[in-house]
């Protein structure tokens, strides 16, 4: 399980800031769409640059002129891209042949898609699927993702597949989203915005080191 710190509404010298602060206790670093359309590429090269070794994903919620878009990230540095798997199939096909041209991995956002849609975009098996609650659904209409997402429908979650949670996760939340066994926890606010940044990084991976280990021994 990789944690994945989001980096949103913030200059890209603070962006680097708290991503120094964190890295010890963060796997992946996002730079954010927030920050992406406010600098564009220039914040995606800059994260690359400050951290290389570490996996940056550019939030870039791609809705069409995905070759364009895609190649715009992997240019500029970024391993993975994301996608919203409500755009036409088209553009999600674009994006997975641009990721295979690059070498680079395509993150589908399943925001706003049916239980048919996404039961279609698990097919693409190299992608990340995201579960996410927008930062809109959270604060207009109090939705919260462990309680978007029952385990009924997380039986029908194909094996290996690779998932993605995101949106408004805390500390507190986190252990009921373990049970969907992500490989990915983006945890943005709840890191950036904490009192105290790098603690709260190291809270997080704590939890899902711990839950890793009850795995393995029970
Ligand atoms: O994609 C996003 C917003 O659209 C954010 O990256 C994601 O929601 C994580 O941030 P937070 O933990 O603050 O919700």
């Amino acid at each position: 399980m990789n944690v994945q710190l989001a980096l949103d509404r913030m200059t890209i010298p603070e962006a680097i800031e708290m991503a120094r602060t964190v890295q010890d206790h963060v796997d992946w670093i996002e730079v954010g769409t927030s920050l992406i359309k406010e600098f564009g590429m220039d914040s995606v090269k800059a994260i690359k640059k400050a951290f290389p070794d570490k996996v940056v994903v550019a939030d870039m919620k791609t809705f069409d002129n995905a070759k364009y878009e895609f190649e715009l990230c992997y240019q500029a540095g970024a391993d993975v891209a994301t996608v919203m798997g409500a755009a036409p199939l088209v553009t999600v096909e674009t994006c997975m042949d641009t990721a295979a041209k690059y070498g680079k991995t395509v993150m589908i956002d399943l925001l706003h898609t049916s239980a048919d849609q996404q039961a279609y975009l698990f097919r693409y098996e190299t992608a990340i699927s995201c579960m996410h609650v927008s930062k809109d659904e959270q604060e207009q209409k109090g939705h919260a993702l462990h309680s978007t997402f029952h385990a009924g429908e997380l039986t029908a979650l194909p094996d290996g597949l690779k998932l993605a949670v995101a949106g408004g996760i805390t500390l507190q939340s986190l252990p009921n989203l373990l049970e969907m066994r992500p490989f990915v926890v983006i945890v943005g606010s709840a890191i950036t915005k904490a009192a105290n940044p790098r603690q709260a990084a190291f809270d997080i991976k704590q939890v899902l080191e711990q839950h890793k280990e009850i795995r393995i021994n029970g």
